[in-house]
């Protein structure tokens, strides 16, 4: 059985069919990236498969149930985190919104305790148990809101922009974390996110929408293939230099300060960044280097203009 199923799913709001036709489904332990232009459906379609919005038509199973007929069903079996809204309380320790997470889903004490105890070690938030929530930075709370969302140890966890705000190292912790929950229990994971590397560390599959609709649905590779793999390579030298031109499987897109910071392409596929940084710098001497991740506002515009709306 899938863990989410849609089949024909529309949903309408006065004048925006946000959600077109969407027919989709995610099996048991897969990694889903849920990526798309603003307003192309997403936080819709996560409303309609957790129950806070009704499908205009078409059906939607979520771990098996209808989620308008029985939405306290669904959230017995599933974690959600909108990166917007909380699901804590605000003015209370950290400590006492668990303690009334773990009783709304009537969990057993020493269960609780023991789940909550291994939660607050992998996030680190031992520190910030009696911290109230309002006073916690954005990279806590978030952390905060994914050990609420899994306290009932859900099958399947919907993030909606997770790491959105977030600054590099804890966007690095949360993943990490992440992985090692799917990793130990198997996890299910849905998520949204305007993150190229979130996509890439934590996901298997990649479903585009766009406008409503599925653009494409397929693996990381697939996705790559159909956008193309180029990844970007800056290269800090430390002399200024001529252009970086006739590195093998790379094109020199920019070269600034008089040859000193250049930027190369390169194509995943073809080569690595290891291969291009040994060809420089046999050549050159090197003082940095940094990937760009892929921008994921391009990725989902090629994927539209392959898919035909441009
Ligand atoms: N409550 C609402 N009332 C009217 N229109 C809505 C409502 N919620 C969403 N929409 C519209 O439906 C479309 C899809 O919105 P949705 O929030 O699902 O997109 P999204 O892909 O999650 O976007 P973002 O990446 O910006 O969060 C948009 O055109 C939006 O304006």
């Amino acid at each position: 059985m899938s863990i989410i199923e849609t089949r024909d799913l529309v949903r309408d709001f006065k004048r925006t069919r946000a959600v077109d036709h969407l027919t989709l489904a995610v099996e048991p332990g897969e990694a889903v990236g849920y990526i798309g232009a603003n307003g192309a459906g997403k936080s819709t379609t996560i409303k309609m498969l957790t129950g806070i919005l009704k499908p205009t038509s078409g059906t939607v199973r979520t771990c098996g149930i209808d989620p308008m007929r029985d939405r306290i069903g669904v959230a017995r079996r599933v974690g959600v985190v909108f990166g917007q809204r909380s699901q804590l309380w605000w003015d209370l320790p950290l400590r006492e919104s668990f303690g009334i997470l773990a009783a709304i889903h009537r969990l057993d004490p020493a269960a609780a305790a023991a789940r909550t105890d291994r939660l607050v070690e992998q996030l680190e938030m031992g520190p910030q148990l009696g911290t109230p929530v309002r006073s916690l930075s954005l990279g806590q709370r978030m952390r905060a809101e994914i050990a609420a969302a899994l306290l009932h140890t859900p099958e399947l966890l919907i993030l909606d922009e997770p790491t959105i705000g977030l600054d590099v190292l804890s966007k690095q912790r949360l993943r990490e974390f992440l992985v090692a929950e799917r990793r130990e229990r198997g996890t299910t994971l849905l998520l949204t996110t305007h993150d190229m590397g979130d996509i890439e560390r934590l996901c298997d599959r990649v479903l585009v929408v766009d406008h409503g609709r599925l653009a494409f649905d397929g693996t990381l590779p697939g996705l790559a293939a159909t956008v193309g793999a180029q990844r970007m390579l800056v290269i800090d030298l430390a002399e200024p230099s001529l252009d970086l031109t006739g590195v093998p499987n790379t094109t020199l897109v920019e070269s600034e300060s008089g040859g000193l910071r250049q930027r190369l392409a390169f194509d995943a596929e073809a080569t690595t960044a290891a291969a291009v940084l040994a060809h420089v710098s046999a050549r050159h001497g090197v003082r940095d280097l940094t990937i760009e991740e892929p921008d994921i506002e391009d990725v989902v515009r090629r994927i539209y203009a392959a898919s035909g709306r441009g």
